[in-house]
C-alpha cells in the first residue's frame, strides 16, 4: 500500500511520516496554509530517504515553474490539483499524480487521457483546490471505471476512516492531510496511527 502524508512543513512531521513508513511524503507549493517555499522544502527533505518519494503540489502551475521546483528540492514525483491537461502532464520531467474532485461519484471522462498517470481521487475544490478535509460520496464511484489505473484515494481520510476507503476502492495508495492534524497543526501520533492502520 502506498501512503501519502501530505502538506509537510516542520521535521518533526517529516521524521514521524519516514519513521513511520510513508513511501510518499507531500509539500504543497500551491496557495494554502501548508505552503512551503522550494528552498524550505528542500531543507525539510535533507536526511529523507531515496526510498521515499517526495511528491511536490501545485496548482495550475506554469511547466517552467515546476521543472525548477523539481531541480530545486529533488522532487520524485509532481501531484497536479488543478485544471491541468494530460498533455501538460505528459511534459513533466517526473512520474505525475494527477487529482480529480469527485462531485456526485462521477468520475470525468478525462480520466482516460490520464491512463498512464497516476490519479487521485478527492473531495470537489472549496476554498482551496484540495486539503479540504472533506470526503466524496464513496459509494456512488463506479469502481469498475478505475480498473487499470494506480491510484490513490484521499479526502478526508482520517485514522477512523481509512480502513474503510481501503476496503471499498482497494486503492494502490491512500493520501492524507488534514485527517492528521490537530488544531490545523501536523500531529505525530495521527500520522503514526494512519500509517500503521493503512499498513494492515
Ligand atoms: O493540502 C493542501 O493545503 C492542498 C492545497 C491545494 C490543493 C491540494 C491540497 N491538499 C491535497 O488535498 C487532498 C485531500 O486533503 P485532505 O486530506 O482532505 O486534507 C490531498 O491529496 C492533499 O494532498
Amino acid at each position: 500500500m502506498w501512503i501519502k502524508i501530505c502538506g509537510l512543513s516542520t521535521d518533526a512531521a517529516v521524521v514521524a511520516a519516514v519513521a513511520n513508513g510513508a513511501t510518499h511524503i507531500g509539500f504543497v507549493f500551491a496557495e494554502s496554509k501548508r505552503q512551503v517555499t522550494p528552498e524550505y522544502a528542500k531543507y525539510l527533505s535533507r536526511n529523507v530517504p531515496k526510498t521515499v518519494k517526495k511528491v511536490g503540489l501545485f496548482v495550475n502551475e506554469s511547466l517552467a515553474n515546476i521543472e525548477e521546483t523539481i531541480a530545486t528540492v529533488s522532487l520524485d514525483m509532481v501531484q497536479l490539483h488543478g485544471q491541468e491537461s494530460a498533455a501538460f502532464a505528459d511534459q513533466l520531467s517526473v512520474p505525475v499524480i494527477k487529482a480529480f474532485g469527485i462531485k456526485d461519484g462521477n468520475l470525468p471522462a478525462e480520466l482516460l487521457a490520464f491512463k498512464q498517470h497516476i490519479i487521485l481521487l478527492d473531495a470537489p475544490p472549496a476554498k482551496f483546490a484540495g486539503g479540504s478535509g472533506h470526503q466524496f460520496d464513496w459509494e456512488k464511484v463506479d469502481l469498475a471505471m478505475l480498473s487499470g489505473y494506480h491510484f490513490f484515494v484521499a479526502g478526508g481520510l482520517n485514522t477512523d476512516n481509512v480502513l474503510d476507503a481501503i476496503r471499498i476502492f482497494k486503492p494502490t495508495g491512500v493520501d492524507v492531510s488534514s485527517g492528521v492534524e490537530t488544531s490545523g497543526v501536523k500531529d505525530l501520533d495521527k500520522i503514526k496511527t494512519f500509517i500503521e492502520k493503512s499498513n494492515r
